[in-house]
């Protein structure tokens, strides 16, 4: 479904990513980690058709930076590390936003019942439809992230793209993220692509995962096999006093945390 061949991009002069490839299929997940700077936004901006590149992003067979925009955003939605309103909408309108993609004549036209009850059905998905008459600039961190992943559920995506979605999620939050997003793959059809800084919500909410140091990927598989020399090429840093063992679950990492 998404297929990356020598992807080489990054900005004027600076080139950031050097020769990425990967492949995902329908229903995979995949997790991108890396140190800051590393060039996961830039991978993310690449996928989504907002920079140019050589080598190769074909979404469906089709090469990325030939799909009209309009196209595009029916695939992929992305949630970015910087998703604000900077008008006072309501949460219902904000989610709106999602559908104008999928309106024949775009903003010109008032939509209809129904595309009004897809928002509405989006909000409870997320479980904040008691919230939609409120506006956006008065919600929280977390409440606001959970309206832009209703946006983007909005868009009907085939891909969701998240850029370091636990930033402002609480735990619970963040479980419940991700257990969604987890359950959203399961039909096969859905893809989730996330940048992630924390080693364990990534082990244990994702089966597949690329490392990028300095633009080039230095792992990518299951993150089961990850090994904590992987991780100390990626970081440049001993992980391994922090992580005690990848395999086990966070609960367990914890207990044993706790005990030390
Ligand atoms: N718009 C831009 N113009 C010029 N350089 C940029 C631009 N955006 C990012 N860069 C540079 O490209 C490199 C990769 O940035 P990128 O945002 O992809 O890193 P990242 O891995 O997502 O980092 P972080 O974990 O800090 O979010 C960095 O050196 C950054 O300074």
């Amino acid at each position: 479904m998404l297929k990356l061949e020598d992807l080489s991009c990054g900005y004027d002069t600076n080139l950031v990513l050097k020769g990425v490839s990967f492949n995902l299929n329908q229903g995979e997940n995949l997790c991108v980690l890396g140190s800051n700077g590393c060039g996961k936004t830039t991978l993310i901006k690449a996928i989504s058709g907002l920079l140019n590149y050589s080598g190769s992003i074909k979404l469906f067979d089709k090469e990325v930076k030939n799909i009209k925009p309009q196209e595009l955003g029916k695939s992929i939605a992305v949630l970015s590390q910087n998703s604000n309103i900077y008008f006072s909408y309501t949460i219902f309108d904000t989610v709106m936003l999602g559908r104008y993609l999928h309106l024949p004549n775009s903003i010109f036209v008032k939509p209809d019942k129904t595309h009004a009850d897809y928002v509405l059905h989006c909000l409870e998905t997320v479980g904040i439809a008691d919230l939609k008459d409120r506006e956006i600039s008065t919600l929280s961190g977390g409440q606001m992230q959970k309206v832009f992943l209703a946006r983007a559920l909005a868009q009907e995506p085939k891909i969701i793209i998240l850029d370091e979605p636990s930033n402002h999620l609480d735990i619970k939050s963040q479980m419940e993220l991700f257990t969604f997003l987890n359950d959203w793959t399961k039909d096969k059809k859905h893809t989730v692509i996330s940048v992630l800084h924390d080693i364990s919500l990534a082990v244990n909410f994702f089966d597949n995962g690329i490392l990028l140091k300095d633009g080039k990927i230095i792992f990518k598989g299951n993150l089961k096999s990850l090994t904590m020399e992987d991780l100390l090429v990626t970081y440049d840093f001993d992980v391994l006093k922090y992580l005690i063992d990848l395999n086990k679950p966070l609960k367990e990492i914890y207990n044993v945390q706790k005990q030390i």
